[in-house]
C-alpha cells in the first residue's frame, strides 16, 4: 500500500479527498471483506498516512469501503472505527441504500470524534 501511496501524502488536504479501499475480488461480486479483514486494512492505511503526511491528517480523513455493501453488511463495516462511510455501486439502485446510509450514520453518531 505504501508504494501505492506514496505519491499522494503530500495531497491529502481532509476536506477536499476522500479514500476509498475496494478489494477487486469483492467489486459487484456478492463478495465483501469482513469487518475485521476491513478494519485491518483502513487502519493500516490510516496508519501509513499519519506516518507519512502527519497525525492530524490521518485523524480527520475518510477512508470509505467499497465492495458489495448493502444493507446486511452495513451495520457491521459500519462498527468499525476506521471505516467512515462506503462507496456503493449495486446496491444504490435499490432500495436498501436508505438503509446503508441509515447505518453508517447512526453508526459515526455513536463513535467518539
Ligand atoms: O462504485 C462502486 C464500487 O465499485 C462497488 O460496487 P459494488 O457495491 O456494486 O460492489
Amino acid at each position: 500500500m505504501h508504494v501505492q501511496m506514496t505519491q499522494i501524502y503530500d495531497l491529502l488536504d481532509p476536506a477536499k479527498v476522500v479514500i476509498a479501499y475496494e478489494p477487486v475480488w469483492a467489486i459487484g461480486t456478492g463478495l465483501t471483506a469482513t469487518p475485521e479483514d476491513a478494519q485491518a486494512t483502513h487502519k493500516g492505511i490510516r496508519d501509513l498516512i499519519a506516518k507519512h503526511a502527519s497525525a492530524s491528517v490521518a485523524d480527520a480523513i475518510r477512508i470509505q469501503y467499497g465492495g458489495s455493501a448493502n444493507a446486511a453488511n452495513a451495520p457491521d463495516l459500519s462498527a468499525q472505527p476506521d471505516i467512515d462511510g462506503f462507496l456503493v455501486g449495486g446496491a444504490s439502485l435499490k432500495p436498501e441504500f436508505a438503509e446503508i446510509v441509515k447505518a453508517i450514520a447512526e453508526a459515526k453518531a455513536a463513535q467518539p470524534a
